[in-house]
């Protein structure tokens, strides 16, 4: 049977991940008592008893996770941002590359993507490859989000009524999930990023705007997309529907992308939807977690 410690247990995407486990017969959650949950002892303890521990925590305190548990053979899923483009650590997106699986199976620290991120490097990294989309170009990606994503913080303004009905944020082009977007989708540019959140608890959309040109129409777009996501389970290519809902795929592991516009303006969208608590995070991280332990992928999701 697996150990595995959720740091951060009480948060957002650390409640959604034991939700997710604690049904399992093949695993064992590691606890530690809630008045010690930041006393660095009790963690580097549970680390030391862990198979895997799962950070569910602010950056600062992932990054200093990984220092206290130097020289255990601990193994590590960070949801936080602090390791997405670390050198040493897998970039756990099943989906993205032929040989992710089997790089996240043998990793000692797998770094869990971001939920915007996901949305757009799904959409970016395949048309990149295939020489649809060039790693130079002058791309901008729109975003709405569910509040859920700021947080416990932003979660409180929401629910005491003190936010508003709906914002643009991230303006300033500092948003901390452009460098995995820009490495993980090959880019050789920095796209212009325009995230929002809406009055909903989670799910997003996130949206790349596109003109068409002689070598880039609708079909070849969608047929690049499908033939990257050909057999996985949880990424799927449909056709446009005419309103794209953000609180689709709620509760479920799944992304799903298409591809918009019209072909005589010469214009397009292509949109990704999914969970931002989903596929943005904790079903993320127990799909890696099912990798790294050889379970099969889909448990618990
Ligand atoms: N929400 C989302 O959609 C997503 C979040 N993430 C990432 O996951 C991580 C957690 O985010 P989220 O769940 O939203 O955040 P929350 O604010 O909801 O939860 C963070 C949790 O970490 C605890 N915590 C804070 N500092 C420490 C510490 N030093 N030691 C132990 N525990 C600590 C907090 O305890 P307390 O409240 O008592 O201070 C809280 O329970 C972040 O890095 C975030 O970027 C990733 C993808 C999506
Ligand atoms: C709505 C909202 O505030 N979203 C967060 C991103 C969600 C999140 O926490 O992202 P990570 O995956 O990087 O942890 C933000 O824009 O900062």
């Amino acid at each position: 049977m697996a150990k595995v410690f959720i740091d951060g247990e009480a948060g957002t995407t650390g409640l959604q991940i034991r939700d997710r486990l604690l049904g399992r017969t093949d695993i064992e959650l590691i606890q530690i008592d809630a008045a010690r949950r930041k006393d660095a002892d009790a963690r580097r303890e549970a680390y030391a008893s862990a198979d895997v521990a799962i950070l569910c925590l602010p950056d600062a305190a992932a990054k200093e996770s990984v220092a206290l548990a130097q020289g255990l053979d601990t193994r590590f899923i960070d949801a936080s941002t602090a390791h997405r483009v670390a050198p040493d650590w897998v970039y756990g997106f099943a989906e993205l590359t032929p040989d992710a699986r089997q790089a996240i199976a043998t990793a000692q620290y797998v770094s869990n993507p971001g939920c915007y991120a996901t949305g757009a490097i799904a959409i970016l990294a395949p048309l990149v490859k295939a020489g649809l989309i060039a790693a130079d170009e002058a791309l901008s990606i729109n975003a709405i989000s569910g509040y859920s994503g700021g947080g416990k913080e932003l979660i409180g303004e929401y629910e005491r009524g003190e936010a508003p009905a709906a914002f643009v944020y991230a303006l300033a082009q500092k948003h901390k999930h452009l460098p995995e977007i820009v490495k993980y989708a090959g880019l050789a540019a920095r796209p212009v990023f325009a995230p929002s959140v809406g009055n909903f608890a989670q799910g997003m959309a996130v949206q790349v705007p596109l003109h068409l040109n002689a070598s880039r129409s609708l079909g070849a777009l969608h047929d690049a997309l499908v033939q990257h996501y050909a057999g996985q389970d949880f990424v799927t290519v449909i056709d446009p529907e005419a309103r794209v809902v953000p609180t689709k795929l709620n509760n479920s592991n799944r992304l799903e992308l298409s591809v918009h516009g019209d072909a005589e303006n010469g214009c397009a969208v292509l949109v990704a939807v999914l969970d931002n608590l989903g596929k943005g995070a904790s079903g993320a991280a127990v799909q890696n977690l099912n990798i790294m332990l050889g379970s099969d992928e889909g448990t618990g999701l």
